[in-house]
């Protein structure tokens, strides 16, 4: 029985796609197998020595100690591109909550609830306090144009918004998606100084930390509005305060408030909803729950984070798979000891990413545990498992 942790509510369309008589599903576990995740923090919890593979149903890695698990053989997966509808939606509604003063108009017409006979008129007469421009023509400029930020950029262009993109290390398969009509920024100063909104859509990285600070602020726009739906760490809170203070921001809308930014009446706070869609919880269910079998019961690696793509059809009767540091001289070693004790290979697969290999090594026969101890001893070896694929 494979043991899988749940350390928050993952959608039951993907859950119900473990067999129960192989897996056993539970939110307390003391050492499981695997552990499905999505926004819980992971960096100070203990990890038990049988834990194989983290899933995060959704696309942010930065509350799992991914280096930690790399280094321990721990393969983490993500879902890219499974929630980016739901953001890229919430994104919309964002860039609409900031020009027209939706909220705001809301909570006023609300409280003149008691205003009997009145309120047709007042309505009226008050209205033009909550006027807001119009976002077609203005320039929306777009931080990461990955699986989110195409959709908000091609969805921007059928508002007749001007959209122009800053990703260095755009994908081809981004690029493809993208609409011709989406300018290039060449740097991030240039799309800074000339948009009238800001979405960021990259991950949160030491890189990324902090990314927009004061001083970017200050090449700004005037009157910018700010939006926020990838982490809160991207913007340094003290800083927009002060550029909202000064006039330079006009609206943060943020999908990770804290208590600095709930005083401030101009940023708009929403409680991180960007994935909180019954399709999106279910889409990245789904792709977790599959991704996480595959590498359970055939060893097979597909969107990993910090392991290379790997998969293999089953050609054995026994299958060894391998995790290694990327050094000279490993799969010598490793087929050295299955050749030595009479274990012919029948396929076999080695790819690696930075510093960790993996193999897949499909063999005729049994794997002794004695075997398996040898290959553990390895030295640079970091994790070794065999499946019986009849078993699962
Ligand atoms: N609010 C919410 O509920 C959600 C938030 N997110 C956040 O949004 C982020 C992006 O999600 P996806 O688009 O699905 O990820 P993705 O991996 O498809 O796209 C990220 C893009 O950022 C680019 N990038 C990385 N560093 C950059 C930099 N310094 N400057 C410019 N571009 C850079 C990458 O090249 C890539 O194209 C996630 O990492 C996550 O933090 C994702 C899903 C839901
Ligand atoms: O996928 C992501 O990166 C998200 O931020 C979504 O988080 P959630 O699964 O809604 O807790």
């Amino acid at each position: 029985m494979y043991k899988i942790q749940t350390l928050n509510k993952i959608a039951t369309k993907g859950l119900d796609i473990f067999p129960r008589d192989k897996y056993e599903i539970a939110s307390e576990f003391s050492n499981p197998d695997a552990i499905l995740v999505r926004s819980a923090k992971m960096h100070d919890m203990p990890m038990g020595d049988r834990l194989l593979a983290i899933a995060r149903a959704g696309a942010g890695t930065n509350n799992i100690p991914v280096e930690k698990c790399t280094e321990r053989g721990i393969v983490v997966f993500n879902t890219p591109g499974a929630n980016a509808n739901s953001v890229k939606e919430l994104v919309i509604a964002g860039l609409l909550i900031s020009s027209r003063k939706i909220i705001r108009s809301i909570e006023w017409v609300r409280s003149i609830a008691d205003r009997g006979d009145e309120i047709p008129a007042l309505v009226e007469k008050e209205k033009s306090k909550f006027a807001g421009p119009e976002l077609k023509g203005k320039t929306l400029g777009i931080i990461g144009l990955g699986a989110i930020g195409v959709m908000v950029a091609n969805a921007a262009i059928a508002l007749e918004m001007d959209v122009v993109g800053y990703d260095p290390y755009i994908s081809v398969e981004a690029a493809w998606g993208l609409s011709s009509k989406v300018r290039r920024a060449g740097t991030l100063e240039k799309l800074i100084r000339e948009a009238d909104y800001i979405s960021l859509h990259v991950p949160l990285t030491d890189d990324t930390r902090g990314l927009l600070n004061y001083e970017k602020f200050k090449l700004m726009k005037k009157g910018v509005k700010i939006l926020n739906f990838a982490r809160g760490g991207l913007v340094n809170n003290q800083d927009i305060l002060k550029a909202i203070e000064e006039g330079l921001v006009d609206r943060y809308v943020t999908d990770f408030p804290d208590e600095t930014l709930l005083k401030c009446e101009q940023v708009i706070p929403i409680p991180h909803l960007g994935a909180s869609t019954p399709e999106a919880e279910e889409n990245c269910a789904v792709m977790a729950v599959k991704q996480l079998r595959d590498f359970l019961e055939k060893g097979n690696i597909r969107n990993s984070v910090n392991f290379p793509n790997c998969e293999m059809d089953i050609s054995g009767n026994t299958r060894l798979v391998i995790a290694n540091k990327n050094i000279p001289d490993m799969v010598r070693k490793i087929t050295a000891v299955l050749g030595e004790s009479n274990i012919n290979i029948s396929d076999m697969l080695n790819k690696h990413r930075n510093s960790i290999a993996y193999n897949i090594i499909d063999v005729d026969g049994d794997i002794p545990d004695t075997l398996m101890h040898r290959l553990r001893q390895i030295e640079g070896v970091i994790m070794v498992r065999c499946i019986k694929p009849e078993n699962n």
